[in-house]
């Protein structure tokens, strides 16, 4: 990747300081928004190196507050001027807006869905008796339990935590049978071709915002807002924004076992409906709340967090609030 173009394509404006954690992942997704926002603005982009608190402590995920804390550093640099722009996850970021920062572009979406890696190119259903499946995130363990009740498998989920490459080197290493991971990651890595199984939505529903980017910069910085604008993808727009309102109206952490997905359905030309599916369960996948509404896609951001809302309420109203107590263990 590279990250500053020659001074002769910068025409003399000042590059824009896009910051970035140091993962692999992170880097590779902040690789890929800064093309497009040259593509938009016409001026370099450097890439600025930020060590969140996530990066460092050994600590479970769950236990340091979750994914956000990967999300703060980069938005307090924004907040003090050391850079114009940060790439996010957008399943990391909280639900609530912050104050002074713009969420200025979501890019069009990868592929939302989880990925199995398992040993000797197995599938979930192929799984023997006492398989090992390392996951860090309640909302897989609770949907993979469920599913392999429904199938009769005796599997156990295991909590790992650890950057992509670490978790699927549990796999590789013999210590686990499979692991869980989202397919947007490994395709961002080029290690797509390790999943031995895409799972269905019908199973696993994703993580609200899974395989979707968030790009912020300052309210401050309008011009540049209005820029990045031109990269965002209205359809995952509003289709993150269902999802997300639906996490926000359960009053769920970024930890809870809240899965949710708006798919845009259509007849192949032209995109008619949108149908939000949103997931909540205890970590053991003995109780389940699992509902799906479908409608006219919203007009806005703002018709498609009603949407939302009025499935997260239907889901409070069948018991949804006494199932997110839990944390992975
Ligand atoms: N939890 C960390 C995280 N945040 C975003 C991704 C993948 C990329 C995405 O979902 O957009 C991952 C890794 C994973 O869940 O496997």
């Amino acid at each position: 990747m590279n990250a500053t173009p020659s001074p002769a394509a910068s025409g003399g404006a000042p590059p824009l300081r896009l910051g970035t954690r140091r993962s692999a992942l992170a880097m590779a997704q902040s690789g890929l928004v800064a093309d497009l926002v040259r593509d938009v603005t016409g001026r370099p982009v450097e890439l600025v190196e930020i060590t969140t608190y996530g990066d460092t402590s050994r600590e479970h995920l769950a236990q340091i507050g979750g994914a956000g804390v990967f999300v703060s550093a980069l938005r307090e640099a924004l907040l003090r001027g050391e850079i114009d722009l940060a790439v996010h996850s957008l399943k990391d970021l909280p639900t609530a807006e912050p104050e002074g920062l713009a969420l200025a572009a979501v890019p069009r979406r990868e592929d939302p869905r989880d990925a199995l890696i398992a040993r000797d190119g197995l599938t979930f259903a192929q799984l023997p008796p006492g398989a090992r499946i390392g996951t860090g995130s309640p909302r897989r363990a609770a949907q993979l339990n469920a599913w392999a009740r429904s199938l009769g498998l005796d599997i156990e989920t295991v909590p790992i935590r650890g950057n992509v490459g670490t978790r699927i080197g549990y796999v590789r290493s013999g210590r686990l049978d499979a692991v869980v991971l989202a397919a947007a990651g490994l395709t961002r890595l080029g290690r797509i071709g390790e999943a031995t199984e895409l799972l269905d939505a019908d199973h696993v529903l994703p993580a609200p915002g899974q395989g979707a980017l968030a790009v912020e910069c300052a309210a401050s910085s309008a011009s540049l807002a209005a820029r990045l604008a031109e990269i965002d993808d209205p359809y995952t727009r509003v289709a993150v924004t269902a999802e997300r309102s639906l996490l926000a109206a359960l009053e769920a952490g970024c930890s809870a076992p809240v899965g949710a997905l708006a798919d845009l359905l259509g007849d192949g030309q032209v995109v008619t409906e949108m149908r939000l599916r949103g997931v909540v369960g205890t970590l053991d996948g003995t109780t389940l709340v699992q509902l799906s509404t479908t409608g006219p896609v919203p007009a806005s951001p703002g018709d498609a967090a009603d949407l939302g809302r009025v499935l997260a309420a239907e889901m409070l109203a069948k018991g949804a609030a006494g199932l997110m107590g839990e944390r992975a263990l």
